[in-house]
């Protein structure tokens, strides 16, 4: 049992005067959370010196895990030089290439901060390129906390209860709409008939912020059927699976090409970044070649893309993913089996190192997720760790592996889980 007496503390000082306690809302674990005094590999420890296997890995980042000794001495080496300098670097052209070569659908890029502004400004390419202004959305999909997204929208805004956002002028979101994953015959619908002012489809090939639940059969592929043939721009927002389901993400795992991609996370080694990309004629339109304006003094921020550098180079050089894959499958195994053998009516997700127990039956999309036991879940997140298991706080969240997970940390938490689950 852990005890958590110097979080609560913190927590009490910092809920006057962070909104929740918080800097984002996913942290707000009830009644409060533990707060974090370092982390290293697959471990985390708490300023009560409680130490977890995580499975959070900051929502995605840190693949290959905690305090990576390698990205670390490139950030180092960085921070040597100077860490932002409001001009272009040799960083950004070889992370750039890097990435285009990797991703068939980015022949030129832009790197931002965050993934909120890579959707916002991949929208904002994509209804400057077609000049159009609607867009669909998948329920539940989660493309960061930008106006025109945040509706019925997956993660933090669906743990708490609020998936749609107060503040938020019904104008900024009448071009936003919305439709079930896994169904082709309402994406066509919905296409076809506004085919005169639709724009772009935005959609997480794997929906990663109510999942993961994976695409049917050839879901994607007519996705991209529908869409070339009523020209509309195909945004896969890949923030959370580039780099994390293959090196070239979901659209090489699917074999599937879109028009547009959003990185994240993984892209920038565990620092601030965000990348949009796609076809030329696209990103032509970017300011200053072309009148879509987007800008930012972070932009390519020389530290977050050395970091990035060196995590896509080990990602690559190790064949981390083969690694994952045969890592995810045998905790998946794990899982199914601890579940037979109790008799749960429960559903092991996931792919590639994306992974989660849903407490119900195999959801589809989002109105099946919304049906999973969520408070059950919330209880059985505290035993884990109890457990010293950190899982991400909610139902609707994914769980990541990283290459710092080892065999015996895998077997420590199947034991975990067999002991938890009920
Ligand atoms: C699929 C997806 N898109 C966009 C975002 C937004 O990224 P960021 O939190 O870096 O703004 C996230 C995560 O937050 C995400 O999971
Ligand atoms: N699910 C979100 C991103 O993937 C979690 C990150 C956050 O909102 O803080």
């Amino acid at each position: 049992m852990v005890t958590l007496d110097k979080s609560k503390d913190l927590f009490d000082k910092a809920r006057v005067i962070l909104p929740g306690g918080v800097s984002s809302p996913v942290r707000a674990i009830k009644p409060y959370p533990f707060y974090t005094e370092s982390a290293n590999g697959c471990r985390i420890k708490d300023i009560d010196g409680n130490e977890y296997i995580d499975y959070c890995l900051a929502y995605g980042p840190n693949i290959l895990g905690h305090a990576n000794p390698v990205i670390k001495q490139a950030i180092i080496d960085q921070l040597d030089k100077g860490w932002l300098y409001g001009t272009p670097t040799g960083l950004e052209v070889t992370l750039a290439e890097k990435i285009a070569s990797l991703y068939p659908s980015i022949d030129m890029l832009r790197f931002v901060s965050t993934g909120t502004e890579a959707t916002m400004s991949a929208l904002r390419a994509a209804r400057g390129f077609t000049r159009k202004n609607k867009f669909v959305k998948i329920e539940g999909g989660f493309h960061g906390a930008h106006d025109a997204v945040l509706v019925k929208a997956g993660s933090g805004a669906t743990t708490h209860g609020k998936p749609d956002s107060l503040g938020i002028p019904e104008d900024f979101t009448k071009n936003t709409l919305q439709v079930a994953y896994n169904d082709i015959e309402a994406m066509t619908e919905v296409i076809e008939s506004n085919q005169d002012d639709m724009a772009a489809v935005i959609i997480e090939p794997v929906l990663g912020n109510i999942g993961p639940i994976l695409p049917e059969g050839d879901y994607l592929k007519e996705v991209r059927k529908v869409t070339e043939e009523n020209d509309v721009v195909l945004i896969f927002d890949e923030v959370i699976t580039g780099f994390r389901l293959a090196m070239g993400g979901a659209q090489e795992y699917f074999g599937v090409t879109p028009d547009m991609t959003t990185l994240g996370k993984i892209v920038g080694g565990g620092l601030p970044i965000g990348v949009f990309g796609g076809k030329r004629e696209i990103l032509d339109m970017i300011s200053p070649s072309g009148s879509v304006y987007q800008a930012g003094t972070f932009s390519g921020s020389p530290a977050s893309v050395a970091a990035g550098i060196a995590a896509v180079d080990i990602l690559e050089k190790e064949k981390v993913h083969e690694k994952l894959e045969a890592t995810g499958n045998m905790l998946r195994a794990g899982l199914n089996d601890i579940i037979a053998d109790k008799g749960l009516d429960y559903h092991v997700g996931g792919i590639a190192s994306m992974f989660k127990v849903f407490f119900g039956d195999k959801p589809l999309n989002y109105q099946d997720v919304l049906k999973c036991d969520k408070e059950g879940y919330l209880q059985f997140f505290h035993d884990m760790l109890d457990s010293n298991v950190f899982l991400p706080p909610s139902q609707f969240e994914t769980n990541f592996l990283s290459t710092a997970h080892t065999e015996a940390d895998l077997e420590t938490t199947l034991e975990a889980y067999a002991a938890n689950l009920k």
